[in-house]
């Protein structure tokens, strides 16, 4: 196959940013993508309907493609009230809100302590159809860090959607089979995304040879029988998993440190990147249920009416880019790409 024409695809997990890298950002999430659930862990980070709408704004200022719609999502924090969701739902713009266990990514020291402390917020949000999207890692200092996603499947999610029957949750970014496995046996109101790092790396290619900080992510990259179960649940057509690029940028600097942050960018070669995948699986033809119907249909949104074309062309992704005043170092730095999105 030479090119493939799929409905226009939406990235429903993608870190922004905020200020002077708005226009990097904004320019490249926005180039093909048509809408995407834009992740409110700013500083301060995105608690209000009304922050949500300035933010919208920014995005909106830093002038996206034409056609593209950002969707936004509140922050959670044990503060947030029932009023917040009201809010939320009548601003138009919030569609989910986020849970941060306290602690457990970049920018998640105002999360939830104890999801107790949100039970009349959860119940508000199942009332107004707003989704719950989770990052799924508990931050007790004795889990191991490869653990984390699975025991916190055990110990929160599990007994949180049996307390919310009707609330929609996506499990976001998942990396273990744990988590792929959980999705599956529950309701139709769980599911899921996947990152394409995530499809196209395992630990290995983070730590052997030495350490590569750029595939440095939370939850971080497991062995490879975990990825090997995301590639079979992205490539299946089941209708549960959907495309989140989980595209968070940091400066080369704040990487490439002797503590460096968390998060790989994705957005300069997204669905090139999950091409590559679903084409070595030679599952192409399932790349537009994951890439775009899969997620409208989990938000009960219309899947967009137009299509993008991509192409089978090799280009190189650049070694840096202009990420405000600074770069940022893109996945697949300096290598070559073998489908490229037409026009
Ligand atoms: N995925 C990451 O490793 N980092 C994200 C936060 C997140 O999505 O957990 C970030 O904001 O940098
Ligand atoms: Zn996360
Ligand atoms: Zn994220």
């Amino acid at each position: 196959m030479t090119s493939l024409t799929i409905t226009r695809p939406d990235d429903w997990h993608v870190h922004l940013r905020d200020g002077e890298v708005l226009p990097n950002t904004v320019t490249d999430i926005s180039r093909y993508f048509g809408r995407a659930i834009v992740m409110p862990n700013l500083v301060p980070p995105v608690t209000n309907a009304a922050l949500a709408q300035e933010y919208y704004g920014r995005i909106m200022a830093a002038e996206p493609r034409e056609g593209f719609k950002p969707l936004m999502v509140l922050y959670l924090t044990d503060n947030t009230t029932p009023q917040d969701i009201i809010d939320a739902k009548n601003s138009g713009l919030v569609f989910a809100c986020k849970l941060y266990p306290a602690g457990a990514t970049t920018n998640s020291a105002s999360g939830v302590t104890d999801v107790a402390n949100i039970k009349d917020v959860l119940a508000e949000m199942e009332r107004q159809g707003i989704l719950l999207l989770v990052h799924g890692e508990v931050t007790t200092h004795d889990v191991d860090i490869f653990d984390r996603e699975a025991e916190f499947i055990d110990t929160i999610l599990t007994p949180l959607v049996a307390e919310h029957p009707k609330l929609k949750i996506v499990l976001e970014h998942i990396t273990t089979k744990q988590a792929v496995e959980f999705v599956k046996a529950a309701g139709d109101n769980v599911g899921a995304t996947i990152t394409a790092h995530h499809l196209l790396y395992n630990r290995n290619h983070m730590l052997v040879g030495g350490i590569r900080p750029h595939f440095f992510c939370l939850p971080i990259l497991k062995r490879n029988i975990h990825q090997e179960a995301l590639v079979e649940a992205a490539t299946s057509g089941n209708k549960k998993f959907f495309l989140g690029t989980d595209s968070a940028p940091h400066a080369k600097h704040a990487k490439e440190s002797a503590c460096g942050c968390a998060g790989s960018y994705t957005a300069h070669a997204a669905i090139e990147l999950y091409a590559e995948v679903f084409e070595q699986e030679n599952a192409l033809d399932q790349l537009e249920a994951f890439a775009s119907l899969n997620g409208p249909t989990f938000y009960g949104l219309p899947v967009n009416s137009d299509t993008i074309t991509l192409e089978k062309a090799t280009w190189e992704v650049p070694e840096t880019m202009a990420f405000g005043s600074g770069v940022v170092v893109p996945i697949k730095a300096g290598e070559q790409m073998t489908w490229q999105v037409k026009g």
